[in-house]
């Protein structure tokens, strides 16, 4: 690694809304570069994308570094590439991995042009104050549009056209160029060798034998196997038992030097000590630690129960083995009545929600219930403020304006990127979604398909149910979004909860706005309906908000004929048992709970509507 002094080093990530061929282009880089072979099959299985999630969905979830050689004009580069994955969600992950790169490729679709997220990796990478590259992908497109779609990013970024690179990453037309870009327009890392060690961490995995496997970019000085380093966050120290770059798969190597990125192995045990944005150093050297991060924020909450009580100390286990390898993911115990023991985990959103069930499932075999997803709401008692994730934590209407003050939940400054003709459909989707300062913007006026950026504040439960569904089918899947953390506001909420012949299930549980009580309620009730299996006795199911009922359907009593067996004219017999039946029907519902079957939870919790 000593061949590879700081300029001819270039550390540089793939910055991109979704879908717009991240993945595709770093594939044919690493071919590129002979870091990987060329698929003979012809087939574009990604390369980057590890997880089998990841390849089913077609989204990068967990960002993978890459390190390339390429030579140019007769002297050799080494390229460290930082793939990023590309959902809101995972916005964090985004800005971590610019935090190690001098450059980034700005990749936008040549068909569907600047959408939501091209816009705020855009300013993220900007902040940073880091090189961006233009490029246009996908100009192998019939419906792409080149030169409209260059106008379009010079006038959203003021981005000079002559520097927008034209590709396709699919055929691998003007890929040779964005090499070339990367080593002509890229700064070089600015790192010594003699200064003392800094190595900056930007990520951790897991490895079942080697404990924690974090990745670097030092900052100064070198690296070797059996330094001793510590933790600037930690203060904890360690010993490197073996380092190298990744290539992609780990190649170990002698040192890691300045401006390099690579992987270190130490005798970290817990994924918990290696800390996002930590900078290390050698034992018994004094260095200024670099800016690190706010650790990701849970902005969505859920309870995970197993479908059998016996097996959660097996779900819990998978559930801490996956969250070694995803740590945005926090996990609390949580028990519930009606579902017994379980996990209140938060995740970064709704898509990374379902990627972690995804994940438990396809890895680790567990078949789970997760309860209706939740936001963290503040609750300003009189003498406290509170956060609270479950809705069983809520406080009861009675309490509001005596003990609690106010209620408050987290709202977000929502992006929408739509063409024209579904402004309508869309200013109506912010406003039943509760938006507020709705305001917009042409993006690209006086063209025949012109598009609007519309801007606005929503509350993010909102949009942790239907809210990108809904925006996907009314736009016909045209309308792009994004969104960030815009704080707390004042709001008219309320607990709303279920009853089953009178008591409440507490895992049903949920937190609804004023104006939508009665269409929740109702609409739950009767989804509870339609999956709780008939009861021998009849069963009120009710929705309510403190004593008052907001909605209700019963169940009908299965009727057991208790006369069956009975011939002839015995009527009085007859009418005993019709008496005796109907007495043990009364004795039944006055102390009888009903049984609500797992299977029942996870037909109304699951998205299986
Ligand atoms: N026609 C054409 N299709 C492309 C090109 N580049 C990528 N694609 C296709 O576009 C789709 C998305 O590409 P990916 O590389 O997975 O996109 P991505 O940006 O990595 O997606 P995320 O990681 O999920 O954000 C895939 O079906 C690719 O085959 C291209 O240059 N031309």
């Amino acid at each position: 690694m000593e061949a590879f002094p700081c300029d001819v080093i270039r550390n540089f990530s793939i910055i991109a809304h979704i879908d717009h061929g991240k993945s595709t282009l770093a594939d044919r880089l690493l071919e590129l570069t002979g870091t990987i072979q060329k698929k003979l099959s012809g087939k574009n299985e990604q390369v980057l994308d590890k997880l089998k999630v990841e390849r089913e969905r077609g989204i990068t979830v967990k960002a993978q570094t890459a390190s390339m050689i390429h030579k140019f004009e007769d002297r050799k580069f080494l390229l460290n590439l930082i793939d990023t994955p590309g959902h809101v969600d995972f916005a964090w992950e985004v800005s971590r991995s610019l935090a190690a790169c001098q450059g980034a490729l700005l990749l936008v679709d040549a068909s569907q042009g600047v959408q939501a997220q091209s816009i705020s990796v855009f300013h993220n990478a900007r902040e940073r104050g880091i090189k961006i590259i233009p490029v246009l992908n996908k100009i192998d497109l019939p419906a792409a549009q080149p030169d409209r779609i260059a106008a379009q990013i010079q006038a959203t970024f003021g981005l000079d056209p002559s520097e927008i690179l034209q590709i396709s990453a699919k055929t691998g037309k003007g890929v040779e160029a964005v090499l070339e870009a990367i080593i002509q327009r890229v700064p070089p890392p600015v790192a010594r060798a003699d200064s003392p060690l800094k190595a900056f961490l930007f990520d951790s995995m897991y490895d079942k034998y080697r404990g924690v496997i974090s990745l670097v970019s030092v900052q100064g000085g070198v690296l070797r196997k059996g330094d001793k380093i510590a933790s600037c966050y930690t203060r904890k120290k360690y010993e490197i038992t073996e380092l190298g770059i990744l290539h992609p798969e780990e190649v170990p190597t002698t040192s890691l030097n300045p401006g390099q990125v690579g992987y270190i192995a130490c005798n970290m045990k817990q994924s918990s000590e290696a800390h996002i944005g930590d900078t290390l150093h050698r034992v018994g050297e004094v260095v200024e630690p670099m800016a690190g991060f706010q650790p990701a924020k849970a902005m969505v909450f859920a309870g995970v129960y197993p479908i059998e009580n016996s097996e959660f100390p097996k779900l819990e286990e998978s559930i801490n083995r996956l969250t070694l390898t995803d740590r945005s993911v926090t996990v609390q115990r949580e028990s519930s009545t009606a579902l017994g023991q379980g996990c209140r985990l938060g995740f970064l959103g709704t898509l990374h929600m379902d990627v972690f069930r995804q994940r438990l499932e396809d890895e680790h075999d567990a078949n789970v219930i997760i309860t209706a997803p939740t936001v963290p709401y503040k609750i300003i008692y009189k003498d406290k403020e509170v956060i609270i994730s479950n809705p069983t934590d809520f406080p009861d209407v009675g309490d509001l304006g005596i003990r609690v003050r106010e209620i408050q939940e987290p709202v977000v400054k929502a992006s929408i990127i739509v063409p024209e003709e579904y402004f309508g459909d869309m200013m109506e989707l912010c406003y039943s979604h509760r938006a507020e300062e709705v305001e917009h913007r042409y993006l690209d006026s006086g063209t025949s398909s012109a598009r609007i950026m519309l801007n606005c504040i929503i509350p993010l439960s909102e949009i942790v149910t239907d809210f990108f569904d809904q925006l996907k089918s009314r736009s016909s899947g045209f309308a792009s979004f994004d969104y960030e953390d815009a704080g707390y506001r004042k709001s008219d909420l309320a607990k709303m909860t279920f009853l089953l012949n009178g008591k409440p299930v507490d895992a049903l549980a949920l937190i609804v706005h004023r104006s939508a009580q009665e269409t929740v309620g109702r609409q739950w009730v009767k989804k509870l309906h339609k999956v709780i299996p008939r009861q021998l006795f009849e069963v009120p199911i009710q929705a309510a908000v403190g004593k008052k009922v907001i909605a209700r359907e019963t169940l009908k009593a299965m009727r057991a004929d208790v006369t069956a067996g009975l011939y002839g004219g015995h009527y009085e017999r007859k009418m005993k048992h019709l008496e005796n039946q109907k007495e043990g029907k009364r004795r039944m519902k006055k102390m009888g709970t009903v049984e609500l079957p797992q299977e029942a939870f996870f037909e109304i919790l699951s998205n299986k509507k």
